[in-house]
């Protein structure tokens, strides 16, 4: 299997549990890496695998239209995005409020789950 990242990517979310997380969105950071298909690289087509703009268009897009009160919630949300809509087998993710505590400078979750319920392969 391959992988795909997608590192620091910013997006405004709505999410929190505090009154003043739900008046607007907040800043989040992304990380993440899921598994395609070996033959892309085969057959050197985008047909072949999953386009990683589309990934980021889709996750600023969903996240900039619902709130999470967790997130945790937030992340497992991703997680099933790119199982349910792109087909990914696996998928490593962290995702982070900034700046959201003093003296913290990331706070968030992290997951890592292949859609089978496989156990994680080793990634580096
Ligand atoms: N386990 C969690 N703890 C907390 C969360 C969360 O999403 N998961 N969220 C908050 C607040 O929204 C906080 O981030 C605001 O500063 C507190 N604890």
């Amino acid at each position: 299997m391959d992988f795909i990242f997608i590192e620091e990517l910013r997006v405004k979310a709505w999410v929190g549990i505090y009154a003043r997380e739900k008046t607007g969105p907040q800043t989040v950071e992304l990380n993440l890496t899921f598994g395609v298909p070996d033959a892309a690289a085969e057959h050197d087509d985008i047909a072949d695998t999953i386009d990683y703009a589309v990934v980021t268009q889709r996750i600023r897009e969903e996240l900039g239209q619902r709130h999470f009160n967790l997130i945790e919630s937030l992340g497992e949300f991703v997680v099933r995005m790119l199982f349910d809509e792109f087909g990914a087998p696996w998928v490593k993710l962290k995702v982070a409020k900034i700046g959201v505590m003093k003296d913290v400078r990331r706070v968030g979750v992290f997951i890592q789950r292949g859609r089978d319920g496989s156990l994680p392969p080793h990634t580096g």
